[in-house]
């Protein structure tokens, strides 16, 4: 299965001067983690890693260090993750199913990426989430809480999100059209009518978005490799 990794994205709530995927984390950098997941998966046999042309060099030398033995290619990302998406489906040599995963959700495991490969064989669209642990509020702008939604209909979305090609490449098409901005690409489908079905995630599968997400990302990896 094909397998599309947003990686063109800035990093800002990290605070740091460059794409944080390219941070180091117990010794390589944070990107490595993914495609080594991606790598190590039994059904994802072609990857395409969309990034900013500004990180193309240093994504290359990664690269050219992990010699994966599945194909990877460089693709030119856009100024959103939608647009990243979008331009990874135009570059998406032919294909029915395709999985999206954030090369910033670095701990996912083969075995997540499997199972949605797998689940993705009997459902149009899919996503990795989990159940939400706190009682979430919902916020006037003035600080004021207006309701307090019943949790046990409360997902974190997660990635990967899973989609036949033609059915995602419409829901972009008409979202560039109508002007959506989504955050991922279940809300595409969702805005297309389309169903979307959850597949249990990991706990472990953190987005790594603020500093605090990097040290947990660490305890986590260290906690695998034994080494605490
Ligand atoms: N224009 C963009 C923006 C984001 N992403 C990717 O989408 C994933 C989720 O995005 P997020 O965590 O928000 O990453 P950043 O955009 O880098 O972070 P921030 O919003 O804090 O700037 C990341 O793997 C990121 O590289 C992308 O491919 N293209
Ligand atoms: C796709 C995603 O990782 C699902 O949780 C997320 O929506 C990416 O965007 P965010 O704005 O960084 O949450």
């Amino acid at each position: 299965m094909h397998l599309l990794i947003p990686a063109a994205g800035m990093g800002r709530r990290m605070g740091s001067d460059r794409n944080k995927l390219l941070l180091m984390l117990l010794g390589k950098p944070l990107i490595t983690w993914t495609l080594l997941a991606a790598e190590a998966s039994r059904h994802i046999s072609w990857i395409g890693l969309i990034a900013h042309p500004d990180d193309f060099p240093d994504f290359k030398e990664i690269l050219a260090e992990l010699s994966l033995t599945k194909p990877v290619q460089l693709i030119v990302g856009g100024t959103t993750r939608q647009e990243s998406v979008y331009n990874g489906l135009q570059a998406l040599p032919a294909a029915q199913l395709v999985l999206i995963h954030d090369g910033a959700r670095c701990l996912a495991t083969p075995q997540l990426l499997d199972r949605c490969a797998e689940e993705l064989l009997e459902v149009p669209g899919l996503i990795a989430a989990v159940p939400v642990k706190d009682t979430i509020k919902v916020v006037d702008a003035t600080g004021v809480i207006e309701s307090t939604p019943n949790r046990e209909q409360l997902w974190a979305a997660q990635t990967p999100q899973g989609f036949k090609v033609d059915l995602l490449q419409q829901c972009h098409a008409e979202a560039r059209s109508q002007h959506w901005e989504v955050t991922d690409d279940a809300a595409l489908f969702e805005k297309c009518g389309l169903k979307v079905q959850i597949v249990q995630g990991e706990e472990t599968n953190l987005k790594v978005t603020t500093s605090m997400d990097l040290s947990l990302a660490e305890f986590v990896l260290r906690q695998r490799l034994g080494t605490i």
